[in-house]
């Protein structure tokens, strides 16, 4: 039976999900130690935040097939080293989403009406009316820096609060801006003009100090900031200066750039509100993130897609199901050029026809550079790792589309460069879902793929045929099918023979030496 490693706390409906496959280890709070030293038993690692996913975690981890995020942010998990060691890596991109969207609002409210303090001051039996005059947030500009999700929620709930509402988000159309209401505007301008800002970006290379230093100083003294995203997109330092110098009025703040949060000024700021990561704990929140990413883990271990994997393109289950046939066909076609090129292929050109030229196909070009792979590399070669493999190998994909369709509604054709040369291959789909090789290096023929099958390049004329037929016999060779495709008579021609059983030692040289043949390959599928 497969096991689960819980290693964060979630929702106990995950774990009845988990355990309808698995057996299930729920164990929190270990350290990077002690998770390396366990994690070889496991086939998959569920977590939420606190667990930081390292290389050595995931080098470690030789059986995981699967790493669930419950929740959005994938920060905490080392995805390029996962990918590399071809483990899925998912999350749930919607199931807290307005969690996280409603407690940057209660932030905001906090801040402009001092809701903490005052509730402090009254609970130490104090009555300090004026003290806590606050600040509306009607009519006054609100930033927002990231359009995505949570931040389009939050822009909406804000929007019916009278705000106005400046977005930066270099990745949103003004189009989409505008459905919600929001002025796109440059960065700068947002932080010029806003009164209050609140981050809703992924924490990446560009996002890091977002707010800092150089850009504190740009906006209003009245400004209060709000983050409900990650530590770090924020230079606390810089930002814990800003509020004790008075530069900025005020902050909330529920991520660190250390969690927990050790010891800090801004526990003794009044002006700053800190709550401990709580953006995505709701009750409703956690059954949401607990169901996706254990039914997504599932699912793996049985063999299935996942829907929202971070690492592998847009295998969902309704595009797997469209191109199930196809990825097995393009996979095939795969292998065989890889062996018909000789391996250490230095380039892979795929092209898909017909009603494969969509964008939906793309999973059709991994499957066919994992079946390039798949002769070096065997199991260690999978939908995740494919592409940065064939990278790292400095194999160049080049992905061509041509709608026109030919005698099948899709097909697919390759060519490969290798140490033996250039060779193509078409194939396509009978209606009854049988793969047929249709094209061999420009050549039409119509065989199917078998275990064992031997190509020749040869001289059309009688009597070739024979030869070949007559030699593989008095080896105890059965041939399965075979085919001849030529362009014209007497001129080249390729035969493709799909064998029972694998060439013997020496037979290839044979057949290379019966005159008129100018190459014969074997390939094994
Ligand atoms: N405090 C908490 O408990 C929670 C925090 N989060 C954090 O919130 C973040 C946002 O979540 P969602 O809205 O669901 O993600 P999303 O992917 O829907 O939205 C992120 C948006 O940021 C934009 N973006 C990316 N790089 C940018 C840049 N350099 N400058 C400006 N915009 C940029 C993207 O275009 C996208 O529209 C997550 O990445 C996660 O780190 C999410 C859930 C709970
Ligand atoms: O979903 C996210 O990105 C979050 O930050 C939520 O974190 P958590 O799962 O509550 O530790």
């Amino acid at each position: 039976m497969a096991k689960v490693l819980v290693s964060d706390s979630i929702d106990p409906v995950g774990v009845e999900i988990l355990s309808q496959v698995a057996q299930v280890d729920v164990k929190t709070g270990l350290s990077a130690e002690e998770i390396i030293q366990i994690i070889p038993e496991y086939d998959a690692l569920m977590l939420r935040s606190s667990t930081r996913v390292t290389k050595e975690i995931v080098e470690a981890g030789s059986k995981l097939q699967i790493i669930g995020r419950a929740g959005v942010g994938v920060d905490n998990i080392d995805v390029p080293a996962a990918t590399r060691q071809g483990i899925i890596v998912v999350n749930s991109p919607e199931g807290n989403t307005i969690a996280a969207a409603e407690h940057a609002l209660a932030m905001m409210l906090s801040l402009s009406r001092h809701i903490p303090d005052a509730n402090q001051s009254v609970k130490a039996n104090k009555w300090e009316r004026n003290r806590f005059i606050g600040t509306e947030v009607y009519k006054k500009n609100l930033g927002v820096v990231g359009l995505g999700k949570i931040g389009s929620h939050v822009a909406a709930v804000a929007r019916s609060l009278g705000m106005k509402i400046l977005a930066y988000d270099p990745f949103i159309s003004k189009e989409r801006a505008d459905q919600l209401g929001c002025t796109l505007v440059d960065l700068e301008l947002l932080f010029a003009e806003s009164d209050f800002i609140t981050l809703h970006v992924p924490k990446t290379p560009e996002t890091q100090h977002l707010i800092g230093r150089e850009t504190l100083p740009k906006m209003k003294p009245t400004v209060r900031i709000i983050n409900c995203s990650r530590g770090g997109i924020i230079d606390e330092l810089a930002l814990i200066e800003a509020l004790e110098s008075g530069r900025i009025a005020g902050a909330a703040l529920d991520v660190f750039e250390q969690e927990p949060l050790g010891e800090s000024r801004l526990r003794e700021l009044s002006n700053v509100i800190l709550t401990p990561h709580l953006g995505a704990s709701t009750t409703e929140a956690q059954v949401n993130v607990a169901i996706d990413v254990a039914e997504q883990i599932r699912d793996v271990l049985l063999g299935l897609p996942a829907r929202s994997a971070v690492n592998i393109p847009g295998l969902t289950p309704d595009v797997m199901e469209k191109l199930r046939p196809y990825l097995q066909l393009a996979e095939t076609m795969g292998n065989l050029v890889s062996q018909l090129a000789g391996g250490r292929c230095d380039s892979l050109n795929v092209r898909l026809q017909g009603e494969l030229a969509t964008k939906d196909s793309q999973p059709l070009v991994i499957a066919a550079i994992k079946g390039l792979l798949s002769q070096a590399l065997r199991e260690r070669v999978n939908y995740v790792n494919a592409a940065i493999e064939a990278k790292e190998r400095g194999i160049r994909v080049i992905e061509t589309r041509d709608a026109s369709t030919r005698d099948y509604s899709g097909s697919i054709h390759l060519e490969a460069n290798g140490s033996m040369g250039t060779h193509s291959v078409t194939g396509a789909l009978l209606s009854n879902g049988e793969i047929r090789i249709t094209d061999l290096d420009e050549f039409p023929i119509n065989v199917p793929p078998s275990n064992h099958m031997l190509f020749t390049l040869h001289q059309d004329m009688p009597g070739i045929i024979g030869k070949i037929g007559a030699l593989l016999g008095s080896f105890n060779v059965n041939i399965a099918s075979m085919q001849v495709g030529r362009k014209i008579i007497r001129g080249d021609a390729v035969m493709a023979l799909s064998l029972d059983d694998p060439l013997p030692e020496g037979l290839l040289s044979e057949i290379t030496k019966v005159p008129g043949i100018r190459d014969a390959y074997t390939v094994k599928l």
